[in-house]
C-alpha cells in the first residue's frame, strides 16, 4: 500500500495549536496510530511541519512522524477528525473557538483541552469556556493533564497522564487514542480537580522559580511544594474537586515535574523574577506561554469568594505586582498570625499521609500492570 493510501485508512484527529505542547501531543497521537492534522496559526510553520517534519522553533532537534501534517486553514484541519485536541494559550481560547464553532457543530467528535489556565476575565476553566462557546454537551468534552513537560515527551521519555471527562465513555475513548509505547494515559471523571491541578501547580512553580532565583535552597523549595499542595487541595476541593485527584498525576505529579524542571516556563518566569527582573521584563523575555502569570489574579478571586486561604499564591501576586521583594517570600509560607498553625495535609484533616501513600501505591501498581483498558487515576 502506498504511504498516501496507508494514511487514508488511519483514524484522523485534529490538533488546534502548533506550539510546543500541541505539536508534542500531535506526535503522541501519530505515534499511537492516528493520522494527525495540526492547525498552525502561521502558514510558514505548517509548511515546515509538512516538508521538513520539524517544528524547529518549539521542538528543536525533534523529528515528527510522517503521519503528522499541518495546515493554516481550520476547516482543513478539522475535516474528518474523529477527535479534536485544543492547545493554544488559555487567554486566546475563546476568540479561536468562535471560528471553530460552525466546523464542529454537525459532529460528535470529542473535544479535548490540553490547556492549563483559567480565563482572566471570567475565572472559567478551559472546559467551561469550550462548553460555553461551542454550546456543547459537557459529556463531549475531555481534558488531559499530568506531569507532561513537552520536550521530554517529544524525546519519547516514558510519561503518564490523566484524561478526564464527566463521561466515562469519552474519557476512555480519548485515553485509548492518546497513548503509545512512551505515553500512558489513565482516566478519571473529576474534571474540576484535573483541570485545577494543572492550573494551580503553575502558580506554585512560579513561587519555586522565585526562591530559586533568589538563591534559596532545597528546604525552602520542599516547604513551598508541600504547603503548595495543601493550598492546591483546599482550593480545588472548595470548587468541587475530589481531594484524591490532587494527589494524582494532575496534582502532585505535575507539581513535582514543574517545580523541578528548568524546562518549565512558569518555573523559568519565577526564576527571572527572583533574579530581580520586573514583571514587564519577564513577559518580554518569555517567548513561550507561561500560563501561571495570567492565572494568579482569577485564582485568588475564586479563592476569596470560596473563603480559601492561599498564602503562597498571594505572595506570588505581590511579587508580580512589585509590592513584595522576592527574598521576602519564604518567611511567609503560612499566614502571619501568632497562633501556631496545625499542619493540615489533606483537605483540612491532619494525617492525610495514609491516603496519599495509598494513592501513590495505586498509581505505581497501575503503571506496572497497565493493560488494554485505560486505568483510573483514582478509585
Ligand atoms: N509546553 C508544555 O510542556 C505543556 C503545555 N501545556 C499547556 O498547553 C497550552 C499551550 O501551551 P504551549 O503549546 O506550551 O505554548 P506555546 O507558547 O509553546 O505555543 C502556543 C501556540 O499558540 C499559538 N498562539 C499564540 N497566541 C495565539 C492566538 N491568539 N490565537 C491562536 N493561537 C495562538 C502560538 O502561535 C503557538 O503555536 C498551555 O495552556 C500550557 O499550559 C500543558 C502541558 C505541557
Ligand atoms: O504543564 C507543564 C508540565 O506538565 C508545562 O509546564 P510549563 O507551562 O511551566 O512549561
Amino acid at each position: 500500500m502506498s504511504r498516501r493510501a496507508e494514511s487514508a485508512v488511519l483514524p484522523r484527529v485534529a490538533v488546534i495549536g502548533a506550539g510546543s505542547w500541541g505539536t508534542t501531543f500531535g506526535k503522541i497521537l501519530a505515534d499511537g496510530g492516528a493520522h494527525v492534522t495540526m492547525w498552525a496559526r502561521r502558514p510558514e510553520l505548517a509548511t515546515e511541519i509538512n516538508e521538513a517534519k520539524r517544528n524547529s522553533g518549539y521542538l528543536p532537534g525533534i523529528n515528527l512522524p510522517r503521519s503528522m501534517t499541518a495546515t493554516a486553514r481550520l476547516s482543513e484541519a478539522l475535516d474528518g477528525a474523529e477527535q479534536v485536541y485544543l492547545s493554544i494559550p488559555s487567554q486566546a481560547l475563546r476568540e479561536n473557538l468562535t471560528a471553530l464553532r460552525s466546523l464542529v457543530e454537525g459532529t460528535d467528535a470529542p473535544l479535548v483541552s490540553l490547556m492549563k489556565g483559567v480565563e482572566k476575565r471570567t475565572g472559567l476553566r478551559m472546559s467551561q469556556v469550550i462548553e460555553q462557546e461551542l454550546a456543547c454537551d459537557p459529556a463531549r468534552i475531555a481534558v488531559a493533564s499530568g506531569p507532561n513537560l513537552a520536550l521530554e515527551i517529544a524525546r519519547e521519555q516514558p510519561t503518564a497522564a490523566v484524561i478526564s471527562s464527566v463521561s466515562q465513555e469519552t474519557a476512555d475513548a480519548v485515553a485509548r487514542r492518546a497513548r503509545n509505547s512512551y505515553f500512558r494515559t489513565f482516566v478519571n471523571t473529576d474534571v474540576i480537580g484535573t483541570e485545577f491541578g494543572g492550573v494551580l501547580k503553575n502558580l506554585i512553580a512560579v513561587a519555586i522559580g522565585i526562591v530559586d532565583g533568589v538563591g534559596y535552597g532545597e528546604n525552602t523549595k520542599a516547604s513551598i511544594i508541600t504547603r503548595g499542595l495543601v493550598e492546591m487541595t483546599d482550593f480545588a476541593v472548595a470548587q468541587g474537586a475530589h481531594p484524591e485527584t490532587l494527589q494524582g498525576l494532575a496534582g502532585l505529579g505535575d507539581l513535582i515535574a514543574t517545580c523541578q524542571s528548568p524546562l518549565s516556563r512558569n518555573n523559568t518566569a519565577g526564576r527571572l523574577l527572583g533574579q530581580g527582573y520586573s514583571f514587564q521584563d519577564v513577559v518580554k523575555q518569555m517567548n513561550q506561554t507561561a500560563e501561571g502569570l495570567a492565572s494568579v489574579a482569577p485564582v485568588l478571586q475564586l479563592a476569596r469568594e470560596a473563603g480559601v486561604e492561599m498564602p503562597i499564591v498571594e505572595q506570588v501576586k505581590r511579587v508580580l505586582d512589585g509590592t513584595m521583594k522576592p527574598r521576602d517570600i519564604a518567611p511567609h509560607l503560612t499566614t502571619d498570625d501568632d497562633t501556631p498553625k496545625g499542619e493540615r495535609t489533606q483537605n483540612g484533616q491532619a494525617g492525610g499521609g495514609g491516603a496519599l501513600w495509598r494513592s501513590l501505591q495505586r498509581t505505581l501498581d497501575q503503571f506496572r500492570h497497565g493493560g488494554g483498558r485505560p486505568s483510573r487515576d483514582q478509585s
